[in-house]
């Protein structure tokens, strides 16, 4: 799969292609299909499928300060893309003078002149241009001016429930990463580098990987989670740790009330495994939720409720796993 940032990284000589636009965050169940209809269309024409999404955050541009938690990195959309079979993943740098085109210019400049669109694949509620001047109607009308076919993708979603990127960081906010994980059709991942903490769960018995995730990530409500936990990266084994194998684990978002903490952290005690885990990038895949964060009255309580949790997460992702395999 190609990679480009901005138009700039387009090759002279690009021939015709099918583009699926969108800002794609969380790469989910309905996006999936509007990515399928574009390469079909482009295997159908014998050209490339390119996805055109934006960065930053278009919210954040029109509406500074609206930035809206992120379900997926850029990196993590790319990769998600690129297993659904795209063949360029092309990164708008989302500018005001990007957000202040018409319509008609963003179809004719972008979309025409430069990545000469044969076909254009969107879902049906998608807006371009100045003010979101522009939708589904606008597009097939310019469609038929310069030369474009445009597709026009219903939304998906099922239980009466359309599924969006708002509604994944809805369900995520509120703690329910399995109506998360339906959505998105894989469990909502939160990643980062490991960062010291303050060493007290290895006097607990439970030493904790604190996960540093970027700004804007999607971070479930404080609780305790049974969850899947990667080293990313191709690097060495870690310990017991194989970079690219996931481990189970339970993980624990909150302050820490225990200990009257007050910053928030998303801490993974891997479960039989030992590892120095610092510095490594790793991903945790939230798969289920096990309870709310409690403040003990004794630490040897939080001791004892940690050794429950770690029994639940092992019951919990062995019936994930058998549920996925049926
Ligand atoms: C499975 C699990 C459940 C936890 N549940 C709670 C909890 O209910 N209340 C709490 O105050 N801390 C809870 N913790 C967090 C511990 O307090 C924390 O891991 C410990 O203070 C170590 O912090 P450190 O990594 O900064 O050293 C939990 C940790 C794990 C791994
Ligand atoms: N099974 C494990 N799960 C998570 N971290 C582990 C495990 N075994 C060893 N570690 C290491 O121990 C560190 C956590 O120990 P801990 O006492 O909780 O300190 P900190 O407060 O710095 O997180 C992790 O960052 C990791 O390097």
């Amino acid at each position: 799969m190609l990679r480009w940032r901005g138009l700039e990284d387009i090759p002279a000589d690009w021939g015709r292609c099918v583009v699926t636009i969108g800002v794609f965050d969380g790469v989910h169940r309905g996006h999936a299909q509007l990515v399928h209809a574009a390469t079909v269309a482009a295997a159908e024409r014998g050209v490339p499928a390119v996805l055109m999404t934006f960065d930053p955050h278009p919210a954040e541009v029109v509406r500074p300060g609206t930035h809206p938690p992120q379900l997926t990195t850029l990196t993590r959309r790319a990769e998600l893309a690129e297993q659904l079979g795209i063949d360029v993943f092309c990164v708008m740098p989302f500018t005001p003078e990007l957000a202040a085109r018409s319509p008609k210019d963003f179809a004719h400049d972008i979309l025409v002149e430069t990545l000469h669109a044969a076909d254009v694949v969107v879902g049906d509620n998608f807006t371009f241009g100045k003010k979101a001047a522009g939708d589904v109607e606008k597009l097939a009308e310019l469609g038929q001016k310069f030369g474009f076919e445009v597709q026009a993708i219903s939304l998906f979603g099922e239980h009466a429930v359309t599924f969006s990127s708002t509604y994944i960081r809805s369900c995520v906010a509120a703690g329910d990463v399995e109506l998360a994980a339906e959505a998105l059709g894989r469990p909502h991942r939160v990643e980062g580098v490991v960062v010291r903490g303050d060493g007290r769960g290895r006097e607990l018995g439970f030493p904790t990987a604190n996960v540093a995730p970027p700004m804007y990530a999607a971070i479930p409500a404080d609780g305790v989670y049974a969850a899947w936990f990667t080293v990313l990266g191709a690097g060495p084994v870690v310990g017991q740790v194989v970079p690219g194998e996931r481990y189970q684990a339970a993980v624990s978002v909150g302050t820490n009330p225990t200990f009257s903490g007050r910053t928030r952290t998303v801490e993974a005690f891997v479960l039989d495994t030992s590892a120095d885990l610092y510095g490594q990038h790793v991903a945790v895949d939230f798969v289920g939720r096990i309870r709310g964060m409690v403040n003990y009255p004794d630490v040897q309580d939080l001791i004892t409720a940690i050794a429950g949790d770690v029994e639940e997460t092992r019951s919990l992702l062995a019936k994930a796993d058998e549920g996925s395999s049926d």
